[in-house]
């Protein structure tokens, strides 16, 4: 595959001050991409590319993305939903959906019960994963394709699912089966501003779902790489497996491994809808908060896992930090979605894709004002072997990077130079072992996150 080359006005260095909004090169448009897009062609597919490989390898890799399908009524659903769980309903009623009740790492944390880099952070929310229905109705939908009239078995299959894995001695071994499993959703009894929060949120999660596939096969495109390639591991496909049959036989793979491979795909994601409450407000203070005038929203991090797409309400206090170390303003712009890398990009490409590190001040001056945010958290499936690219894999790149003009090649190197890696995930944790299942790191990150859950349903093996 022939990269093109980007024009030499893609300047993509933003300065200290700038606000990424008003910076050309962050602003991607989905619908030159988009398939289902009737007036997207080869030649506006091109140009979205070209964008994405800047704004991956040369820029900040954050960036907005305007014209997708997580815009107008979609989008006022979930956010009117949002805000009437967290401003309707009671506290008692938020914690009867906490976190802490899930063994599969799903439901609501109180103000102050989580910490980026040792300070608590000044935000309430829910958290949500792969809705284990759709997960199901996946499976039932692949095995009514192949062998018609096992349907009915499937939904009997449904209630004993997780309880049949725990009892398989090999799959038991996989603690990380565990992160699959049902959200918790607030109940919408009593609640009329709250009805159809559970589908909004399940629609939500589907349409990210695919965006992110099609952003990772732009990627591709961008980063020169076989087509599939990434979205294989993105999707738990990965014929690592075939690989080593081929080479030692199925027998010489570890049992485990063999049992897993039965269940087939595993996509796992996160999603938050989020609260941050303004400064010094003393309604939303509980006994955890013991710092409600601390400006830490949350606090500067990478996010771990493939691909961020980010929904804002329009509330200051997003920003990015650039390769010198400046802190850049991401305002919110209607409509539209911020879209971030995460560290398992930043691996497979060995670092080529940087993830972003960013972070959420509570400011003075949007002091009356409660802040809300929907990310949603895309991760390589569960049981994706994650082999980062290699050497000959990335050399279309590294070609092109050869021949293109001085100034890019000042660009990248700064992103390396001055880099500040700013993280609280211990190196060791970040990545699996080249053979290794995806689905570890996952489970290590949300144990080392979640002591409640850990101190409820996993003391044995926390
Ligand atoms: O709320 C936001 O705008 C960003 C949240 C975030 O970075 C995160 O939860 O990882
Ligand atoms: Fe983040």
């Amino acid at each position: 595959m022939t990269i093109q080359i980007p024009s030499s006005d893609q300047g993509i260095k933003p300065s200290p001050t700038a606000s990424l909004a008003d910076l050309a090169d962050y602003r991607l448009d989905y619908s030159l991409w988009d398939p289902s897009n009737p007036s997207s062609t080869e030649e506006t597919r091109r140009r979205f590319v070209n964008s994405l490989r800047s704004a991956a390898t040369l820029g900040l890799g954050f960036f907005y993305l305007s014209n997708t399908p997580l815009e107008g009524d979609r989008r006022r659903h979930l956010f009117s939903r949002t805000r009437a769980f967290f401003q309707e309903t009671s506290l008692e009623d938020k914690l009867s959906i906490e976190m802490a009740r899930s063994r599969h790492f799903r439901g609501y944390t109180a103000v102050g019960d989580e910490m980026t880099l040792g300070r608590k952070d000044e935000r309430d929310q829910i958290d949500f994963g792969y809705d284990l229905d759709t997960y199901l109705d996946r499976r039932r939908a692949a095995v009514g394709r192949e062998e018609s009239g096992q349907k009915q078995e499937w939904e009997e299959e449904e209630e004993s699912l997780i309880s049949e894995w725990r009892s398989d001695p090999e799959l038991e071994k996989l603690s990380f089966l565990n992160l699959v499993g049902p959200n918790q959703y607030p109940s919408e009894e009593g609640h009329p501003n709250l009805v159809g929060f559970k589908d909004s949120v399940r629609d939500w999660s589907t349409t990210c779902e695919e965006l992110v596939v099609q952003l990772t096969k732009a990627l591709e495109e961008a980063l020169g790489v076989e087509s599939g390639r990434l979205v294989r591991t993105l999707k738990g496909e990965d014929d690592q497996d075939q690989v080593g049959d081929r080479v030692g036989g199925e027998s010489e793979l570890d049992p485990s491994r063999t049992a897993i491979k039965r269940l087939g795909p595993l996509p796992f994601c996160r999603m938050k809808v989020i609260r941050y409450p303004p400064i010094s407000d003393p309604t939303t203070t509980n006994n955890n908060s013991n710092n409600n005038d601390s400006d830490q929203g949350v606090g500067p991090h990478k996010d771990s896992g493939w691909i961020t797409l980010l929904a804002t309400s329009d509330v200051a206090g997003l920003e990015v930090q650039d390769f010198k170390g400046n802190w850049i303003d991401v305002p919110h712009i209607d409509g539209e979605m911020v879209v971030n890398f995460g560290q398992q990009i930043e691996y497979q490409t060995r670092g080529l894709v940087q993830a972003a590190c960013h972070r959420v001040v509570r400011r003075q001056d949007s002091k009356s004002r409660t802040r809300y945010s929907i990310p949603y958290f895309s991760f390589p499936a569960l049981n994706a072997k994650l082999r980062p690219l290699s050497e000959k894999e990335l050399k279309p790149l590294l070609d092109l990077w050869s021949e293109t003009e001085e100034e890019g090649n000042h660009q990248r190197e700064d992103r390396h130079r001055e880099g500040i890696i700013v993280s609280d995930v211990p190196k060791g944790d970040l990545y699996a072992d080249a053979d290794d299942h995806f689905g570890w790191v996952a489970w290590k990150g949300l144990v080392r996150s979640h002591p409640k859950v850990v101190e409820n349903f996993y003391r044995a093996i926390g």
